[in-house]
């Protein structure tokens, strides 16, 4: 591993209207570790993503992904880098309409995958993913409808995984399981890092997920990334607004105000 940072984010701000949610996020993003970015409600987490996606223009700032400013990069090289990414949505954002297989199909697709080989190869790549998360063939015909949460999230995540992205996104991937379907997903992402050697970068509220699979840690607070460091380290940072949030205390920096309004971060 190199000390260059799979991504590197540099004072990256984002408003709509007179609200600035992010206001000059620094952020590094190690290679092959995993990295937890926690925050209250609304102060432009998910956003940071959909930034690194590029399914949101930021107002200013750089986006490395090894080095190349992907915001500076021809529409082509942006997507080809783009293609590294796989990203598994809050609420797993399967299409209902269709089967298990034909939602993983899409994954290899949307990657430019599946124009190689034919279908039956295809099939068996999907069929493959699906046993990568647990999945047995059987569930490959049902409708998402028919799966559990937990489920859902697992076809969610062999969806990210098709098309083999080293870089893979998890936006609250906890949010909604019992603790026993939260420690699967936690082991299917610590697996990704050590057994696939991804590079993950997760957001989360949870703080026991974010202990068992942190490498590296961040909170994001008013706009900026007000502490990173070992994931071991979130419950005693030594940061007042670090400490508030990761103990649930309501006494301490951060107004509870702050986590019921739009999360603007001033300007
Ligand atoms: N396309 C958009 N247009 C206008 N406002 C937006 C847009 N996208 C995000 N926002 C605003 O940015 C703020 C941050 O939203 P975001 O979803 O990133 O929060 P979050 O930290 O992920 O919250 P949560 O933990 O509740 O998911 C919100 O106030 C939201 O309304």
């Amino acid at each position: 591993m190199t000390d260059q940072p799979r991504l590197r984010i540099r004072g990256l701000k984002k408003s709509f209207g007179d609200r600035t949610i992010l206001n000059g996020i620094d952020l590094d993003v190690p290679a092959g570790k995993s990295t937890v970015i926690i925050g209250g409600s609304g102060n432009g987490k998910s956003l940071l993503l959909r930034c690194i996606l590029g399914l949101i223009e930021p107002d200013e700032g750089i986006i490395e992904i090894d080095g190349e400013n992907i915001l500076q990069a021809s529409r082509r090289r942006h997507e080809t880098l783009l293609k590294r990414i796989g990203m598994l949505f809050q609420n797993a954002a399967l299409f209902d309409s269709m089967s298990v297989l034909d939602n993983i199909l899409f994954g290899l697709k949307a990657k430019g995958k599946a124009a190689r080989g034919n279908r039956a190869e295809q099939e068996k790549e999907a069929l493959h993913l699906l046993s990568q998360v647990g999945l047995g063939a059987h569930v490959a015909p049902l409708n998402p409808a028919e799966l559990s949460g937990g489920m859902q999230k697992r076809v969610g995540l062999a969806r990210a995984l098709a098309g083999r992205p080293d870089i893979l996104f998890f936006d609250e991937p906890t949010t909604g399981l019992d603790p026993i379907m939260s420690a699967v997903i936690d082991g299917l992402i610590s697996d990704c890092v050590t057994r696939l050697g991804s590079t993950a970068l997760t957001i989360t509220h949870d703080m026991t997920s974010a202990m068992r699979i942190g490498d590296h840690a961040a909170m994001l607070y008013g706009g900026k990334i007000i502490w990173q460091g070992p994931a071991n380290r979130l419950m005693e940072s030594g940061n007042p607004i670090v400490d508030q949030f990761t103990h649930g205390r309501r006494e301490g920096p951060i107004p509870t105000s702050s986590l019921t309004s739009s999360g603007s971060a001033g300007s």
